[in-house]
């Protein structure tokens, strides 16, 4: 088992208040180190901390798939499980990250991507996707691939682990399907 990775992603200033010229401080990077610092440079003892990467704010969705998510997407494929979560409070970036934007493709459409990708490498052994999405808000789980909004329960087992019961599991056999489920999931279906 290897241990869990954790990278802080600094993203724009996006409100008036978060700019360093209006609230006095900024965040620095440097390697896989960030600090606050003041307006005129100098740094605030007590506020540097080190995480396995640091990515400042002209990173692109591009290089945190390339370092963080392509070797477990291609891990997965050789059976082993991976996951890959994005952590944060309201307005962070989460979204930015996992989903992207419009000229700069998230994290999800990439792994999905390169799942299949790799797959199509491999032609002396079969594989089954299949592919689930819920929404945990709340500690509340719902499955967004069901019409209706039912919540539903966490279980464990000896065979399956921890699992959501009742969690609807689409068999997948392209990455447009997935990508066109993920859609319909978020109701952005046209
Ligand atoms: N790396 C980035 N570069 C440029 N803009 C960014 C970046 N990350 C986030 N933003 C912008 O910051 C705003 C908030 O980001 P986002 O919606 O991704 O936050 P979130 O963590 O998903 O928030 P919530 O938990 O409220 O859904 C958005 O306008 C988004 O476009």
């Amino acid at each position: 088992m290897e241990k869990i990775c954790v990278a802080v992603r600094v993203r724009p200033p996006v409100t008036v208040s978060e700019d360093a010229t209006v609230n006095g401080t900024s965040w620095k990077v440097e390697e896989n180190r960030i600090s606050l610092h003041k307006s005129h440079g100098t740094p605030i003892s007590g506020t540097s901390y080190a995480f396995d990467h640091v990515f400042d704010e002209s990173c692109t969705n591009s290089r945190v798939y390339e370092l963080l998510t392509k070797d477990l997407i291609h891990a997965a494929v050789e059976g082993f499980n991976g996951t890959v979560f994005a952590y944060g409070q309201t307005s962070s970036g989460k979204t930015f990250t996992m989903n992207g934007s419009q000229n700069d493709r998230g994290i999800i459409h990439r792994a999905v991507k390169d799942v299949f990708n790799k797959i199509h490498m491999i032609s002396e052994r079969e594989f089954l996707i299949r592919v689930s999405y819920m929404e945990i808000y709340n500690e509340e789980i719902i499955d967004l691939f069901a019409v209706e909004n039912q919540k539903l329960p966490i279980h464990e087992s000896l065979e399956r682990g921890v699992f959501v019961a009742g969690l609807k599991e689409e068999i997948v056999s392209n990455s447009e399907q997935v990508l066109k489920l993920i859609e319909g999931g978020e109701g952005l279906e046209a």
